[in-house]
């Protein structure tokens, strides 16, 4: 039968993380196979991966490894919930608590809280992936056995992956990568930049997020629990899995071959509408982004007239052909925003532009996106930069109006923020009220003692949060960022070879600002707050370093010994607690350490020493 082929072939697809259609328009054929043959064997089984989609060994699962029965009505989930509470009634139990997670858009695996995780397979048998494990896949809770979703941190794959181009082919979809990332023998940047960051996880359906309530009281807010499941959870989700938790109900209702009768995914189908584009908006976000916003021809979509689509991407626009005239299919499922599905006739002309819309510098391509590389100078990008910067520096009454205000009136750099009088601020067009509080807000940052790491994270430097930023202050002071360098920040737990060099990059070119802004603020420095051994290594220690260095140039060696606590010298005597000896050593000092009761540490120890 053709549908069962269609449908094989693409589920063989998606399980191998390269699917040849969009999860609705699978979705739709499965319901179309359903209405026609709904005793189809497919329809019956669980979605089996492709043999040996990965390298390991085949393992018997224990228990079998379902899918979940599907709702996209509310009267269907009604029917499922009757099922439930006639059971319950049958066997005595009068009220039934079900329990609601968001349904984890990842790859499935079992973990047997001895270093063994498996895929689902087809179900009875799946791949043994430890080894992802080993790779960095991040497991929360080792000790526990458990069901649970391979999958990563949303966020970070937007911020950092999503759109960029590896290996030629462009990132598109979280579970698409992370099935390339277990499939991977040897892990590409683009995923150890994910193991970096500790983004990559296996996340067991027990730790999830969840409302727990009876029967009616879930339908009753069906939507509230689907968006608020949703929005507190920071993997990307395709609905929410409902299930009676009361242990005799699981067991009286049982299983299919397909799903278990007690448990069901609320999903909500994407409406659909076609329509024409009337115009392209480029727009730069915060990260220097430029996405095409679609001006189209207003349609109703869910109750909702819609006049505006994103399209995402620049390679998007020009590899669909959307332009003005283009007719396209839009889709919005659940409270999502609406996007193109598919393009029906393509624009004759296909425009992308070259010159940021905003500040008129050159777009520079980075991966599928446009990016303006204006940073603070540019006033799109300034304004979210500039609204983080005060909301990290806990400036009271910074809100996005008044930021605007600031860029408007002429603020183009962080420090100037420290220097606008209320008069300044009345100026930009502030009213004197509060201009005024917001005037005695500045003056009190000024004097009242502030994080370090607080005002190092409040750059925004990409790959340099808040706890990187803490990390990096714990080795340094603020005010000895000069030096940092790429060497520097590998040999600092946390730091990897990928996301150094861009984060030593930024905070030298940020340098004369950093220091402009550290100087209108009384510091409370994070080496001063926790001076115990870990954080100052070297603390009281006399050292000499001589000869020349593979991690970093001498120099920069020796200043980042002095942050790390010690006294640097030029030359060996009795004092000296070190001598760090690099390639070619001078023989003089060699031969006066071996004299005294000093310690010589070649390059690795040191590296070592300085690292605990
Ligand atoms: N785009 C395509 O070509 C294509 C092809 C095949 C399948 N698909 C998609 O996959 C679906 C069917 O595949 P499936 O059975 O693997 O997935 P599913 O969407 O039917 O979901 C079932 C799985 O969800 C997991 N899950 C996630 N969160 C959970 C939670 N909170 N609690 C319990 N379980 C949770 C479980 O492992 C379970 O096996 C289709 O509906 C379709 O959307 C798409
Ligand atoms: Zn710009």
């Amino acid at each position: 039968m053709e549908l069962v082929k269609t449908l094989t072939n693409a589920n063989d697809a998606y399980r191998a993380g390269t699917p040849v259609m969009s999860d609705a328009e699978y979705d739709a054929l499965v319901e179309e196979l359903r209405a026609t043959d709904p005793d189809h064997p497919f329809l019956h089984q669980v979605e089996p991966e492709p043999e040996s989609l990965f390298q390991g060994s085949k393992v018997r699962h224990l228990t079998p490894m379902l899918s979940t029965d599907k709702a996209y009505a509310i009267s269907e989930l009604a029917a499922f919930f009757k099922r439930v509470l006639d059971v319950a009634t049958s066997i005595g139990i009068g009220k039934v608590l079900f329990r609601a997670t968001p349904k984890l858009d990842g790859l499935s695996g079992r973990y047997d809280g001895q270093g063994h995780l498996s895929t689902r397979g087809n179900g009875l048998e799946g791949q043994d992936i430890s080894n992802a494990l080993q790779k960095g896949l991040c497991l929360d809770n080792p000790d526990l056995t458990a069901d649970g979703e391979i999958v990563i941190d949303q966020p970070f794959f937007e911020e950092n992956l999503q759109g960029r181009i590896f290996n030629g082919r462009a990132l598109t979809h979280p579970r698409n990568f992370m099935v390339g990332f277990i499939g991977a023998d040897d892990l590409g940047e683009h995923h150890r930049l994910a193991v970096e960051a500790k983004a990559a996880r296996f996340v067991p359906y027990v730790a999830l997020g969840d409302v727990q309530a009876e029967a009616d009281i879930m339908l009753d807010d069906i939507e509230g629990i689907s968006r608020r499941l949703r929005d507190n959870c920071q993997y990307l989700t395709d609905g929410i899995v409902i299930e009676a938790m009361d242990p005799r109900i699981r067991e009286a209702m049982g299983a299919t071959n397909h799903h278990h009768r007690w448990q069901i995914a609320f999903k909500t189908k994407g409406e659909t509408a076609e329509t024409m584009v009337r115009s392209i908006t480029w727009q730069v976000g915060r990260t220097g982004r430029v996405t095409p916003v679609l001006e189209i021809e207003p349609v109703e979509l869910s109750g909702a007239t819609i006049r505006r689509v994103t399209a995402h991407t620049a390679a998007i626009v020009q590899a669909k052909g959307i332009g003005v005239g283009a007719v396209i299919k839009i889709i919005r499922s659940g409270e999502v925003i609406p996007k193109v599905e598919t393009v029906l006739q393509p624009a004759d002309v296909v425009e992308v532009p070259t010159q940021c819309p905003c500040c008129n510098i050159a777009l520079e391509v980075d991966g599928e996106y446009l990016l303006c590389p204006g940073g603070i100078e540019c006033m799109s990008q300034s304004l979210g930069i500039l609204e983080h910067f005060c909301q990290m520096l806990e400036i009271d009454g910074a809100g996005p109006s008044i930021i605007s205000n600031l860029v408007h009136g002429g603020v183009e750099t962080f420090s100037q923020v420290f220097d606008l009088t209320t008069n300044d601020l009345e100026n930009m067009g502030i009213s004197s009220g509060v201009a005024k509080n917001l005037s005695v807000a500045i003056q009190a940052r000024k004097n009242q003692h502030i994080d370090d790491w607080r005002v190092l994270a409040a750059f925004g430097i990409r790959h340099l949060g808040r706890g990187d930023a803490k990390k990096l202050l714990a080795k340094t002071r603020i005010g000895g960022l000069n030096f940092v360098t790429e060497e520097f920040l590998s040999a600092i737990d946390g730091f990897g070879p990928i996301t150094s060099p861009s984060i030593a990059a930024d905070i030298q070119r940020l340098l004369p600002e950093i220091n402009a802004v550290v100087s209108h603020l009384t510091i409370r420095h994070s080496m001063d707050a926790a001076p115990s051994t870990s954080s100052l290594p070297l603390k009281g220690k006399r050292i000499v370093f001589t000869g020349t260095f593979a991690t970093a140039d001498r120099k920069v060696l020796e200043k980042q010994a002095e942050t790390l606590g010690a006294q640097v010298q030029s030359g060996v005597n009795a004092k000296t607690d070190f001598l760090i000896m690099g390639d070619k050593p001078g023989s003089k000092k060699v031969s006066a350490a071996q004299a005294l009761p000093v310690t010589v540490l070649d390059e690795a120890r040191y590296v070592n020493l300085i690292r605990q």
